[in-house]
């Protein structure tokens, strides 16, 4: 392995990053790894849940950003690493960490990821999932819901509250940094084909 190639997957929430990347993930296995910035969350321990639950989690502050730059540092050097794990029911960081090995492809996914310059500097490919905010919203109403333990008022009242206006200051006008745009999301065949076979030509240069 000569170079490590890092592609950062962005687009505002429930866009359809985590199925883009996890799509590229399955067509090459072991050469790809995939890090969430959701990962790298700041841990909230010292507030009792209740707090929790109250925070802006679509800042860039709530992020721990330098540490997942640090890690893609040394993934790029084929040093292994250990990420943090994040849970969206607890609003924290879980005690445990997952091993994370080197590999030829780093799929770095977050909505806010091109909003910080030396973590975008790091990516070789960048990719802008584009999904209609109507589309967005009823995704995150399901997902979140079924998955994140939420109520449908509490999906609503953050949204309106924070999502929005800070995907409006820190997702979308940084959409200009994308090599490529995927409208629709993570179901759009043509371009995630596209992507596979210039993965795939740079897989065969190594
Ligand atoms: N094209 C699609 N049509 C309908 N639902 C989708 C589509 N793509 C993704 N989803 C669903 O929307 C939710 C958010 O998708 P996900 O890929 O996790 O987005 P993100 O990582 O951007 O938050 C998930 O529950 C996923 O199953
Ligand atoms: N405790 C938390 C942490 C994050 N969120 C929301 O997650 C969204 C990012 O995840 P996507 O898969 O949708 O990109 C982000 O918009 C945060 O609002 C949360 O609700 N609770």
């Amino acid at each position: 392995m000569k170079n490590v190639i890092v592609i950062g997957v962005s687009g505002g929430s429930a866009s359809g990053k985590t199925t883009v990347a996890n799509r590229i993930k399955e067509e090459y296995k072991d050469s790809v790894e995939l890090l969430s910035h959701d990962f790298y969350y700041l841990p909230h321990d010292d507030l009792p849940i209740s707090e929790r639950v109250k925070l802006n989690y679509d800042h860039p502050n709530a992020f721990d950003t330098g540490k997942l730059i640090n890690d893609i540092k040394q993934l790029k050097q084929l040093n292994a690493i250990e990420r943090p794990v994040y849970s969206y029911t607890e609003h924290t960081r879980l005690a445990e960490t997952v091993k994370v090995n080197p590999a030829k492809v780093i799929i770095v996914e977050g909505f806010m990821i091109f909003e910080n310059t030396e973590l975008r500097e790091l990516m070789d490919i960048k990719i802008f999932v584009d999904t209609d905010a109507d589309e967005r919203l009823m995704r995150r109403i399901i997902r979140d819901v079924n998955e994140r333990g939420r109520t449908l008022e509490s999906v609503i009242t953050q949204y309106a509250n924070t999502v929005k206006p800070m995907h409006e200051l820190f997702v979308e006008p940084y959409k200009k940094y994308a090599d490529i745009i995927i409208p629709r999301g993570g179901m759009n065949d043509i371009a995630i084909d596209l992507l596979i076979h210039r993965i795939k030509a740079i897989l065969a240069e190594d």
